[in-house]
């Protein structure tokens, strides 16, 4: 079966697509309401966290982590993504429209000149007026938090 695993590439509204025909056909759209979608994404999210949980932190590209592990690891991401991608759409959301949004907002809360090197909150960033010397120096947030 030629399926979009075999892919290169899959798109949101495909993943959407996808899922709402998975319930279709299962006569499932009955338990897929905003409530229980949320609920199993939440559940999907404690089974991630078990993952790493007790590891302590993890080099980035899991090097170490033995090939059933990382499909495990997928399987988890995936059951994550899928609720949160029928989620949407069962709420009327476009999350791709919704997400390309919030980074642009997200851009103009953290703006590079203020927050380069910091993971301080927006909300404490200093906005008080600076020298261009000052904001090179700390660039508006004084270290990481
Ligand atoms: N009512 C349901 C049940 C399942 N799924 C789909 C979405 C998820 O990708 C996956 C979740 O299936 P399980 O509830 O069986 O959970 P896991 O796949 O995580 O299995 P396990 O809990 O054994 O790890 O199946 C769904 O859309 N709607």
């Amino acid at each position: 079966m030629t399926g979009i695993s075999q892919r290169e590439g899959v798109t949101l509204e495909e993943l959407k697509k996808k899922m709402a025909d998975f319930a279709r056909e299962r006569d499932w759209d009955k338990f897929h309401s905003p409530r229980n979608l949320l609920l199993a994404l939440v559940g999907e999210v404690g089974e991630l966290s078990e993952i790493f949980q007790w590891k302590g932190e993890v080099p980035k590209g899991l090097p170490d982590w033995k090939e059933e592990e990382k499909d495990h690891l997928g399987e988890e991401l995936s059951d994550v993504l899928l609720y949160l991608v029928r989620l949407s759409d069962i709420c009327g959301v476009d999350l791709g429209k919704a997400a390309l949004r919030k980074v642009e907002l997200n851009a103009i809360k953290y703006p590079v000149g203020l927050c380069k090197g910091s993971s301080k909150k927006y909300t404490h960033i200093t906005t008080t007026t600076t020298t261009d010397s000052e904001v090179q120096s700390n660039n508006g947030c004084s270290g990481n938090v």
